[in-house]
């Protein structure tokens, strides 16, 4: 590799290891006894504390699981029963932000690029994207898949308020970040609904 392949980039070497290690670590806690409960103590927590952060009819953006992602489908059932607007993105070609489609129970999911599932529903603005994640760290950086597609989202999407959603196996000290890597102001586990100062520090 060359320096001019972006793949040959230190960070992006150290992000890459990091995805390594995090499969590694999702593979043992897919197979512990407290998964269940864990995955069900977050999807409390996330209903919660969106519940705290939105007003009526706001928008909320969520994730369709991808295999090995915690199932967010009962956190998406809970909010459109309050009558709050659920959202899911569609996996747009790379290089691009993300849509929104708007979800309804009993709405046609179809499938996308790499797999990923959004409604058939209209175009809509989230005003709150809840931000999937494979590692984060306490200043609010994230690593996800690599395709940069929640760093552009959140970048033309100004005015929206972030949360990381993850669990507590997932935090590092401290995640390998690039110029375009956008801090969280907030990110939620099942332990606790962290605070973060949203420009790479902790509060
Ligand atoms: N459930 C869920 N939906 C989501 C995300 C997510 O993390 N979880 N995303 C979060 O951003 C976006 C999709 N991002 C993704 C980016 C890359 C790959 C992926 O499989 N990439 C291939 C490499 C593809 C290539 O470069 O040709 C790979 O890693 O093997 C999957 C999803 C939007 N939807
Ligand atoms: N706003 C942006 N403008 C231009 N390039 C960007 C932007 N955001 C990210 N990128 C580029 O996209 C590539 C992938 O980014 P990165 O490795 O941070 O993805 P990720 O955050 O792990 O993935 P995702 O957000 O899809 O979950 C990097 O080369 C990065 O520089």
């Amino acid at each position: 590799m060359t320096l001019s392949q972006p793949g040959s980039w230190p960070i992006a070497r150290a992000k890459q290891a990091l995805r390594d290690e995090m499969t590694r670590r999702r593979q043992a806690f897919a197979a512990s006894a407290t998964r269940a409960m864990v995955e069900d103590s977050l999807r409390r927590r996330m209903v919660r504390g969106l519940r705290a952060m939105v007003g009526a009819g706001d928008c909320i953006s969520l994730v369709w699981p991808l295999p090995g992602e915690i199932d967010l489908r009962p956190v998406m059932q809970a909010l459109h029963a309050d009558g709050l607007c659920v959202a899911l993105p569609e996996t747009t070609p790379k290089g691009h932000p993300l849509t929104f489609r708007l979800w309804q129970p009993e709405c046609v999911i179809q499938t996308g690029r790499y797999g990923t599932c959004h409604p058939e529903g209209p175009p809509v603005r989230p005003d709150v994207v809840c931000v999937p994640l494979l590692a984060f760290d306490r200043r609010g950086m994230r690593l996800g898949y690599g395709g940069g597609y929640y760093d552009r989202t959140l970048a033309a999407l100004r005015g929206a308020r972030a949360v990381g959603f993850g669990l507590s196996f997932q935090e590092v000290t401290c995640i390998p970040t690039g110029r375009y890597d956008v801090a969280l102001p907030a990110i939620v586990t099942e332990r606790e609904w962290i605070r973060c100062r949203g420009d790479g520090r902790t509060r």
